[in-house]
This record gives structure tokens, C-alpha cells and sequence, in this order.
């Protein structure tokens, strides 16, 4: 029996409630035969296109309908119980369809980060929907966002993005999972809070969701880190003619790979770095990145990315 933190990408999620259900469910499928056979399994998410779509839903009704404005805290923290909504209702689903007594549940997370993190003066997390140059131009100026290009996709909005170094409600993630509790947690990264004389408070920002399930996969002392995006394999020579998939990747040839810049920064690096901070702590520990749709297919070792220490 392995103890396992899965991670669901957020643009792996689809582009809308519909969309991001039927995906929910149909992955419910995979983690439950994971739960079958036997697995403590922990479940987290991303949540850039889901923070991006709520945070312009509240600024354009507090502009147009002069509602109160949300804070962007207030919107991870919204991200998190959407995307947990349909994660925690597709999972009992299928729990029930398959006989199978277990509760389920979503901690609201918070996760501290450093308030000097120089990630706050340099914006790079992509959120919300992809736009073409001509118009994220155009939108930096009239809202003062600040766009960049994401991957070879288009243009997104970004956010800053510091690193996360305490989950704040880890002890209670922990005795629910020794509770036999499905937990779903650290969704969209956490919110992001800083320490202050006062308390904790929350930041406009959005943490990477893979180091954050890298370092929940760490403090749970898990065994495997599995990372669901969007494509089925990491490749080198990615989108080129002479692609070429990795089936398997030990840290000496992901460092290579690192300082030849094969892994885009905002998609496929972090997935490789939060990958190899896990796994080099321990020649015991796996981690795996494979498609959100393909689970089954890659837990029976026909496809995805299987990244070790050595
Ligand atoms: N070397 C690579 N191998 C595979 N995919 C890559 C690579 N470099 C960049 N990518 C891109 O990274 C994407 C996954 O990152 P992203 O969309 O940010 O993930 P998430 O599902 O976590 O939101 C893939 O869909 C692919 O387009
Ligand atoms: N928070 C986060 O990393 O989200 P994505 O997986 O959508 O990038």
C-alpha cells in the first residue's frame, strides 16, 4: 500500500463548469480504483484558468453593478471550493456506484509564503483564458494587468507567484487521511498568506500548484507524486518535428534536460522541478506525469513520464 498525492492541472480542467465536471468524473474513475487497490490517495489541483474566470466575474461586477470588490485571496479561496465542489461530488459518486464506504472531503487550504519572496516584483503565474497579443495589449493598458506569453499558447494574464513553505492546515490534512478520509487539499497551491503581527493574511498571488503538492507530498511522507496535465508524456524537442517522449527521466538527465530549456517555464519545468524535489529526497520515492484522461493507462505502465532519483 503506497501513500499518493495527485495533482490535477488546472488547464487540464477544462474551460468551463460543464467541461471541468465531465473531466472530474471520468478521472473520479481512475482515483477510485486507486483507492481500491488499496492506496492512500490525497488529492490537489491547479486552478489558473478557474482564479482568472472568478477574479473577472467580481471586478466586472463591482465595476458594472458596483457590487463589493473581491479581493484576490477571496477568489483562490472561491477557486478552491468550486473546483473541491466538483472533485468531492464526482468522487462520492463514484464511491457509491462501487459499494465503497469512505468520506470525502475538501480542507480549504492556506499556505504560507515568505512576504519578501522577489516573486511579488516579478509576476509570472499564467491565470484566466489565453488572448492573442493585439488584445492582451490592449487590456494591459485599460485594467493594468500585465500579460505575458504562455508556452507557445497565447497570451495570459500573470500573477505573482512565490514559493510556498508552510501548509497551514497540515496537521488537520493528516489526521483526516489516518481517518480514512478522501482528502482533497492545497487546491489552486493554497491560498497564499503571509505571517504578521496580527495573524495571517492573505496575498494577491497565486502559488505554483506543483511545488505546493510536491510539498504537501513531502510532509505527508508519501511515496509517489503523480502530476495530471494536459499530455500524456513529457517530450524533449517538444511541439518540434524531432520530438521525442521520455518514458522515463532520473534527475542527472532532467538537469541536462533543465539547462538546455526542454521544459517550457509556467507549464511542463515546474512539473519536472516540483518532480525532482520530491523524488531526491528519496531513492524510494516515484513521481509521474502523465494526461488527467489517461490515468488508467498510465498506472498500468503503457504511457506517461515516470521520474526518479537515479
Ligand atoms: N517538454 C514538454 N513536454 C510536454 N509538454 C510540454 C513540454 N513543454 C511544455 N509543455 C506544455 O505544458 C503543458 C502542461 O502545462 P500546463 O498547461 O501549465 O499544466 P496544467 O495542466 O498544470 O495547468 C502541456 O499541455 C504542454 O502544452
Ligand atoms: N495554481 C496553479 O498552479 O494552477 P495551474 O495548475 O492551473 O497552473
Amino acid at each position: 500500500m503506497a501513500k499518493i498525492v495527485v495533482a490535477l492541472g488546472g488547464n487540464a480542467l477544462g474551460k468551463s463548469p460543464k467541461e471541468q465536471m465531465e473531466l472530474v468524473r471520468n478521472t473520479a474513475k481512475s482515483l477510485i480504483g486507486l483507492v481500491k487497490a488499496g492506496h492512500k490517495v490525497v488529492i490537489s489541483h491547479g486552478n489558473g484558468p478557474q482564479v482568472g474566470a472568478i477574479n473577472l466575474g467580481m471586478n466586472f461586477a463591482a465595476e458594472h453593478d458596483k457590487t463589493a470588490a473581491f479581493p484576490f485571496p477571496e477568489c483562490g479561496a472561491m477557486s478552491q471550493g468550486y473546483i473541491g465542489y466538483h472533485l468531492q461530488q464526482s468522487l462520492q459518486n463514484e464511491l457509491a456506484r462501487q459499494q465503497i464506504d469512505k468520506p470525502v472531503i475538501s480542507v480549504i487550504t492556506q499556505v504560507a509564503v515568505d512576504a519578501t519572496d522577489k516573486a511579488f516584483d516579478n509576476p509570472t503565474k499564467p491565470i484566466g483564458d489565453f488572448y492573442s497579443q493585439e488584445d492582451a495589449r490592449r487590456i494591459e493598458q485599460e485594467k493594468n494587468y500585465i500579460f505575458k506569453e504562455d508556452a507557445g499558447r497565447g497570451y495570459r494574464q500573470v500573477v505573482p507567484s512565490p514559493r510556498p513553505v508552510e501548509i497551514i492546515e497540515l496537521s488537520s490534512i493528516n489526521t483526516l487521511i489516518e481517518n480514512n478520509n478522501l482528502v482533497i487539499a492545497s487546491g489552486g497551491g493554497g491560498v497564499p498568506v503571509i505571517k504578521t503581527d496580527q495573524g495571517l493574511r492573505g496575498v494577491p498571488a497565486v502559488i505554483d500548484k506543483d511545488k505546493s503538492s510536491a510539498l504537501l507530498a513531502d510532509n505527508l511522507d508519501a511515496d509517489q507524486l503523480i502530476i495530471l496535465t494536459a499530455v500524456d508524456e513529457v517530450y524533449i524537442n517538444y511541439g518540434k518535428t524531432n520530438q521525442q517522449v521520455l518514458k522515463k527521466l532520473n534527475s542527472t538527465d532532467a538537469d541536462i534536460y533543465i539547462k538546455e530549456g526542454q521544459f517550457a517555464p509556467g507549464s511542463m519545468l515546474p512539473k519536472i522541478e516540483a518532480c525532482l524535489n520530491f523524488v531526491k529526497k528519496s531513492n524510494m520515492r516515484c513521481a509521474l506525469i502523465t494526461s488527467l484522461n489517461r490515468l488508467d493507462d498510465a498506472l498500468a505502465g503503457n504511457l506517461g513520464t515516470l521520474i526518479t532519483q537515479k
